[in-house]
């Protein structure tokens, strides 16, 4: 991006350092790039290697007058420009138009009506000259800067270099794909790739090839040998997300390549071997799982040498505004959508919310809100609009679902939510009618065959 060095985001031209303070951060927070000048010889002296995609200035200063600086910039083409000044006569603004302002602010302005102005202007600006770069928050940052955040980065920070495997748990959406990264880009691995598989997403019969790869011919549609994710992440880090929902007999051959360090492909003869760190996930309790029968315990002791716990957000409600504003606004540049930022009533709103999906529903929150709240400042009645429909009803419980399976790239989302809500509805139904088809068809508004119709295919799809 080194491009944003000619064309340099917006520069605030003012003698007032409190004005130029003020509306710098205010256009810093909403994700725009911003250079602050006291005078305008000094921004001369910046014009020899660099340009302005817009230029915010004051009339009077001492020396020369921003409207001076507004007739050199017309001469060379550049602006737009903006003016700013306490003196509201006509004079002074017919004189800013006449010299080819795009805009005039009269001084004290809100903040408000100063971001429309410069929205406004920016309008034919590409957007890429002026959106601030983010080079301190990489796309898989973890960021966070309560207690329970900081004990994590220390516990990173500790493991990352060993080669020990880790088990990360949290709730659904705390953050453990980023912590697996983390881990990965912390080691000396990081030069390898990182392969993640989210074991609960790819049907129990794909899983083992998935994960160990297959020989041409080792079953029907294998036409070609295809390298399992043991493979694709060699000299790496695999990251095994929701390990908790692996099904017994593959639990069994993980725990023996784990064992061995070396495995054949589905249909193979050859013995591979493996060098791959392990950095497993779960948002279930193992240990309980290990008490029921479900879950190997011999396994659960070599994924949980280390373990990371992720706390809820509402553990750690002090990150909501940083990881609030970090959302809005990499959705706005992600999108290509005007930047925004929050009022303070609307971030301490956000705050005292409770996010049963975490930072994925936060994160989701702030992408509608960057879509469809209407002004440059989000104000708390625009979290009514996208967020505060009464919570504790099923659709929110899909939408958790659909936004965590959209977010893994799950298959099929629309077809297996389909089977669900009929699977759902037919249990309740048939328990409802004492399993009587015809009581249950006429509770559920349906004909029987269609009932029937739809509990063969609900039972044959569970078989398989
Ligand atoms: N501390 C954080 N800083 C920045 N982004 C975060 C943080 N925690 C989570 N996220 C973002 O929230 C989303 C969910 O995170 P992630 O996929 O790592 O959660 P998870 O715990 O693995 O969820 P699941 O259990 O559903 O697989 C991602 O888009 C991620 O980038």
């Amino acid at each position: 991006m080194a491009k944003h060095s000619d064309t340099s985001g917006i520069w605030i031209v003012d003698d007032d350092r409190g004005v130029r303070f003020v509306l710098a951060e205010a256009l810093r927070d909403a994700g725009l790039a911003v250079r602050e000048f006291g005078d305008a010889q000094s921004v001369r002296a910046a014009l020899r290697d660099a340009t302005p995609a817009l230029l915010i200035t004051d009339v009077r200063m001492p020396g020369e007058s921003g409207l001076a600086l507004l007739d050199e910039l017309r001469a060379r083409q550049i602006g737009p420009v903006i003016v700013m000044s306490a003196y509201t006569d006509v004079a002074t603004t017919a004189a800013a138009y006449r010299a080819g302002a795009v805009d005039y602010l009269a001084k004290p302005f809100d903040l408000d009506q100063a971001l429309a102005a410069v929205q406004r202007a920016l309008a034919d600006v590409p957007h890429a000259d002026v959106v601030a770069e983010m080079p301190s928050v990489p796309s898989h940052a973890l960021l966070g800067e309560s207690a329970p955040m900081r004990e994590v980065f220390r516990l990173i920070g500790r493991v990352a270099a060993s080669d020990l495997n880790v088990l990360v748990t949290g709730e659904t959406g705390t953050g453990k794909e980023l912590v697996a990264r983390a881990l990965h880009e912390e080691s000396a691995r990081r030069s390898k790739p990182f392969v993640a598989l989210n074991t609960a997403a790819i049907p129990s019969e794909l899983l083992e090839s998935e994960l160990f790869g297959h020989e041409a011919g080792a079953f029907t549609g294998a036409t070609r040998r295809v390298a399992g994710r043991f493979e694709q992440a060699e000299g790496g880090t695999l990251f095994l997300d929701e390990i908790g929902d692996m099904p017994l007999i593959l639990q069994t051959r993980l725990l023996r390549v784990l064992a061995g360090g070396e495995f054949y492909r589905v249909g193979g003869r050859e013995l591979i071997r493996c060098n791959v760190r392990i950095v497993a996930a779960t948002h279930q309790d193992l240990d309980a799982r290990v008490t029921a029968g479900q879950f190997r315990a011999d396994l659960k002791h070599r994924l949980d040498v280390v373990r990371i716990e992720l706390p809820p957000l509402r553990q750690r409600r002090s990150d909501i505004p940083l990881l609030a504003q970090h959302f809005l606004a990499s959705a706005a540049q992600e999108l290509k959508l005007p930047p925004k930022r929050f009022s303070k009533a609307a971030l301490k709103s956000i705050a005292q919310r409770d996010f049963p999906g975490n930072v994925r529903e936060l994160e989701n929150l702030c992408r509608r809100l960057a879509v469809i709240a209407s002004g440059t400042e989000i104000l708390p009645a625009d979290l009514g609009k996208s967020a505060e429909a009464p919570r504790g009803d099923w659709t929110d419980a899909l939408r958790d679902w659909a936004e965590r399976a959209l977010a893994h790239g799950e298959a099929d989302i629309h077809t297996r939510a389909r089977e669900a809500l009929d699977r759902v509805l037919l249990e309740a139904a048939l328990v409802a009618s004492d399993g009587h088809r015809q009581h249950a068809a006429t509770a559920l508004g349906v004909g029987r065959n269609t009932l029937t119709r739809k509990l063969g295919a609900s039972r044959t799809r569970r078989k398989s």
